[in-house]
């Protein structure tokens, strides 16, 4: 078993990973209070897959809530129904309220569970790749609005993450490589050592090797638990890098509709592509960088293109706009000086970022 802390003080908690771990996640799972019940809220495409297994391997009575799969979960509408849901079920602060599931459930059930009795303890157990490189482990958790991707949400860290990379047999290849995005994340942002991993083992990782797999999610845990630990709230430059990509990406997906057009690992492959490009055309690397960036996805069947509905530049600098770091109107983007220099720019000009976005669209 690889054991991973997020130093946070009283707040710390451990990512565990190991094969088979979902089988037997009750020992790991601390009991609720007074041998209460504890709350799982996964997909439907989770449940049919792994639900059952799961509740073999817990010890206690559980109660399940099964939303619908996908990005338009993550919703209003879906945030009040499951915390109706979690207070019928009488769910107090101390109990697990446990994800089970992708990034949108994560995100999802970590938002309900930060406003319930104002905190209640939650569980992340992530069954995607990118769930278990990215989003479970951080605190992030949030909803989409009308006016943008993950506007409403909170810090709320979970207790606990379990990782078993054996769930990952049953994911979709699309779903792989869009986690994939997030990894080699890492690499392009401070570690250009593992993006020559990533170049090296990308294809056996991407067929689904375990090997593989699991040493990406051990190197990703370990970079995520680190800058979480000295920057948990995005208050300076230091998290603020984990968004390398996700500025251009988000507006992708809002364009999108959160249709399932574009998933999240995708948009960030494609805004990860646009910052290099953007960082060369300042001057900043070399369009060589730029390039291999965007070879690297293209090599594994990775979509590298702004899609045909996200081709209008004032629109994308619009849903920009909406960037959560932006301060006075400011909105900051995450550039590099190459592989695994990543930086963030306070001195953006988004009528420059425009103009750049124009000439992109014209190519295609
Ligand atoms: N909080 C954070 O720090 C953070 C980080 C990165 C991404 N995110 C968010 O995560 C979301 C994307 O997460 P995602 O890519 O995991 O998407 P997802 O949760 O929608 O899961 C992708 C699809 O795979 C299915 N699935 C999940 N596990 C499976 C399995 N083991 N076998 C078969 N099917 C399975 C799901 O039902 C879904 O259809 C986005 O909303 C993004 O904004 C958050
Ligand atoms: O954990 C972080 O910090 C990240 O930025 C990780 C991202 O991969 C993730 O998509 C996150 O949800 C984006 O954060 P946001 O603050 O831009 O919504
Ligand atoms: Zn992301």
């Amino acid at each position: 078993m690889t054991r991973i802390d997020v130093a946070l003080g009283g707040r710390s908690y451990p990512i565990l990973i190991e094969s088979g771990l979902l089988s037997r996640a009750g020992q790991s799972i601390a009991a609720p209070g007074g041998g209460r019940a504890q709350v799982i809220v996964t997909d439907q495409t989770v449940a049919a897959h792994h639900l059952d297994g799961f509740l073999r391997g817990l010890d206690r009575p559980s109660e399940t809530i099964v939303l619908a799969a996908g990005e338009a979960t993550k919703s209003w509408a879906n945030l009040e129904i499951l915390c109706e849901q979690l207070l019928s079920f009488g769910v107090e602060r101390g109990d697990n309220i446990i994800a089970l599931g992708g990034g949108v459930i994560g995100d999802l059930t970590g938002f309900a569970a930060s406003i319930i009795r104002r905190g209640c303890q939650f569980v992340q157990v992530p069954t995607t790749l990118l769930a278990q490189v990215d989003s479970s482990v951080g605190g992030k958790t949030a909803i989409n609005s009308r006016a943008g991707k993950n506007l409403v949400g909170a810090f709320h860290q979970p207790s606990l993450v379990l990782i078993d990379p054996d769930v990952l047999t049953t994911l979709p290849a699309r779903e792989l490589r869009a986690g994939y995005a997030e990894v080699a994340k890492y690499g392009l942002i401070g570690d250009a050592p593992f993006f020559d991993w990533c170049e090296r083992n990308a294809a056996t990782l991407l067929a689904g090797d375990t090997a593989a797999l699991t040493e990406a999610i051990a190197v990703s845990c370990r970079s995520k638990a680190a800058v979480v630990a000295a920057d948990e709230r995005e208050t300076d430059d230091m998290r603020a890098l984990l968004n390398l990509g996700h500025t251009f990406g988000h507006a992708l997906e809002a364009e999108g509709g959160y249709s399932g057009d574009l998933l999240h690992g995708e948009a960030v492959a494609i805004g990860m592509i646009l910052a290099f490009r953007y960082s060369a055309r300042r001057g900043l690397c070399g369009s060589a960088d730029a390039d291999r960036v965007a070879d690297h996805f293209a090599a594994h069947d990775m979509a590298v293109a702004i899609p045909g509905f996200a081709r209008d530049p004032d629109r994308l600098i619009g849903h920009m706009r909406q960037d959560k770091k932006a301060r006075g109107g400011q909105v900051p983007l995450i550039l590099a000086r190459g592989i695994g220099k990543a930086f963030v720019a306070h001195d953006v000009d988004l009528a420059d970022v425009r103009a750049f976005l124009a000439e992109e669209i014209a190519k295609l």
